[in-house]
């Protein structure tokens, strides 16, 4: 028996979405796509389709660290992602775990999802701005998620620019604020800045309403170019292109919100 050449490891801390388009699933379908080897820490399951969130199960705390430790302590890690974590409770254990693990983190914080149904407890946020933002690499807010940890509303880019330099201040290395909730315009633009450089990312905003799960494909995408040994720009700028093709191909599914399509480099 030949053995082949092993991947990079990437590890997803992100809740389940049983449809399939958004959470653990979308992230090891990203990883795959991108050639790395994907692996899973659940936080909590949820009973989900393209209509909304219908339960909510979390994981005990023990659950959690159980998994990671035996992901971490015996396989490793070369970029960890997280997304839905729930609870104050789930929050400062992941920001804990990830304190002691020496990989780029890349934090998604999920606060609501696409239909509008909340993921994460409000008394965690606080967990969120002083505990697991701290620990991050790069975080990647959507507008909504800018408001809950900051209070501010934005309406532009001058906005994104003044959130940036907000989520900045709770101490990741990177804020990657995503423009795709702007009103209008005939492009996705989000910003990425480390309070020094500033990277504009635009491309072709696609009219599409299959947008679920774009938030933790992106997220997925940089931590997979992380885990390759991209500097953070340039994982920043392969992950844009791949959700971008991953939306424009987006389908429907069900009677509202449809996925992202992961496979879209796979097809004719
Ligand atoms: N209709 C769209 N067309 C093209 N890109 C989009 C569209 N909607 C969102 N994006 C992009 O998808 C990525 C995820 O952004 P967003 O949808 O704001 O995150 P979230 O899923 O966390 O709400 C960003 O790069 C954003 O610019
Ligand atoms: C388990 C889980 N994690 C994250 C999201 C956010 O994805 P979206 O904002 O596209 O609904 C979700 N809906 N479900």
């Amino acid at each position: 028996m030949t053995s082949g050449a092993r991947p990079p490891l990437v590890l997803t801390v992100a809740g389940s979405d049983s449809g399939g388009g958004a959470g653990v699933q979308a992230d090891l379908k990203t990883m795959l796509a991108l050639g790395v080897h994907g692996m899973s820490v659940v936080t909590a399951v949820t009973a989900q389709n393209s209509r909304g969130v219908h339960g909510v199960w979390e994981l005990p705390v023990e659950a959690v660290r159980a998994q990671y430790r035996a992901v971490v302590d015996d396989i490793g890690v070369q970029a960890v992602k997280t997304g839905m974590l729930a609870s104050a409770a789930l929050v400062e254990t992941v920001a804990g775990l990830l304190a002691d693990t020496d990989a780029p983190v890349v934090v998604d914080p999920v606060g609501v999802s696409k239909h509008g149904d909340p993921l994460l407890a409000e008394a965690a946020l606080d967990s969120v701005r002083t505990k697991l933002l701290p620990v991050a690499t790069v975080a990647t807010p959507n507008l909504d998620e800018v408001t809950q940890l900051t209070g501010l509303v934005v309406e532009d880019e001058a906005g994104m620019r003044r959130a940036a330099d907000a989520v900045l201040a709770y101490g990741p290395r990177w804020a990657l604020i995503k423009g795709g909730h702007l009103p209008g315009g005939r492009e996705a633009v989000d910003l990425l800045t480390d309070g020094t450089e500033e990277h504009w990312l635009r491309a072709p905003r696609h009219d599409n309403r299959h947008t679920h799960g774009t938030g933790c494909t992106l997220a997925s995408a940089v931590a997979s170019g992380l885990a390759k040994g991209l500097a953070v720009p340039e994982a920043v700028r392969e992950a844009k292109e791949y959700v971008t093709g991953a939306i424009a191909a987006g389908f429907a599914l069900g009677s509202g919100i449809g996925p992202v399509d992961h496979g879209w480099r796979f097809r004719d």
